[in-house]
């Protein structure tokens, strides 16, 4: 098995700060691994590396059989699929649905004069089509609730068939039943033998997909407990990243966690 991402010994500095700390982690194609921990524990500065927007102060990232650092960043990020807040934010109001899919080809936001062929058309619209937001490729972004933003963010995220897909907090400020509907689709892409290996962000074990085959608990830029999901998430290990005692629940592919004592 091919490794898609590979940290080792990574450390991330700024100033006084060490936002992650000797971090060392490998992800293997047809992985989906999700990683969970406090805010500020390092979650998006983990994803910035494995999406090559960041370098790391020390360590090795290694990035589809590339070493960042040693390679054209540019050719490298359309292979790596990105949803992430800071993203959406650049997507102007009025882009239409479509485009802000389509766009992805040329790794960019904002259409300008770019030329799509048909085929471009075709593939963006059976993205929106299986995100299930199709039928608002005519509408501009600017007027979508979050609920349909995500999705059409998780679309763009796939247009240039990408080998590694980045979540960052996918259902982040969703209601409960746009976050119910956000995570049967995510459990659709992950439990989908063809879908790209992926990682998601997430603070809530309850938005974790079924299909998530790995775990990364993060506390204070270090890692707390990495591996396969159901010998990591465990109550011990929940427990020591959130610094309170928690109880873990896993039924019928869907995980949740509550305070206790
Ligand atoms: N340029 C910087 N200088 C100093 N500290 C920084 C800088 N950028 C980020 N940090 C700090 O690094 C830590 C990790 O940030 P990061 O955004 O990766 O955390 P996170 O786990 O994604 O948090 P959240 O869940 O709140 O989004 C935070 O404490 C943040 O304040």
């Amino acid at each position: 098995m091919a490794s898609v991402a590979e940290l080792a010994g990574v450390t991330v500095r700024r100033g006084d700060a060490v936002l992650l700390d000797s971090i060392s982690l490998i992800v293997d194609e047809g992985e989906r691994w999700v990683v969970i921990g406090p805010n500020g524990a390092g979650k998006t500065t983990l994803l910035q590396l494995l999406s090559a927007q960041m370098y790391p102060s020390d360590g090795v990232v290694g990035l589809l059989g590339e070493v960042v650092g040693a390679v054209d960043i540019f050719e490298l990020r359309p292979r790596i699929g990105l949803t992430s807040s800071a993203l959406a934010h650049r997507i102007p109001d009025h882009e239409t649905v479509r485009d802000v899919v389509l766009s992805a080809a040329y790794a960019i936001v904002g259409r300008w004069r770019e030329e799509y062929d048909e085929y471009d058309v075709a593939r963006a619209d059976e993205l929106l089509a299986s995100l299930r937001v199709d039928h608002l490729a005519d509408r501009t972004f600017g007027t979508l609730s979050e609920g349909e933003r995500k999705r059409v963010q998780i679309a763009r995220s796939l247009m240039t068939d990408p080998e590694l897909l980045l979540l960052d907090e996918p259902a982040g400020g969703l209601d409960l039943a746009g976050r119910e509907a956000l995570v049967q689709t995510l459990s659709d892409l992950c439990l989908d033998p063809d879908s790209p290996a992926t990682v998601l962000v997430t603070h809530h074990v309850e938005e974790i997909p079924d299909g998530i085959t790995h775990c990364l608990l993060l506390d204070h830029g270090r890692v707390v407990a990495e591996g396969p999901i159901e010998q990591t998430l465990t109550a011990a290990n929940l427990s020591a990243a959130f610094g309170l005692p928690l109880e873990v629940g896993h039924v019928d592919g869907r995980w949740s966690a509550r305070g206790v004592g």
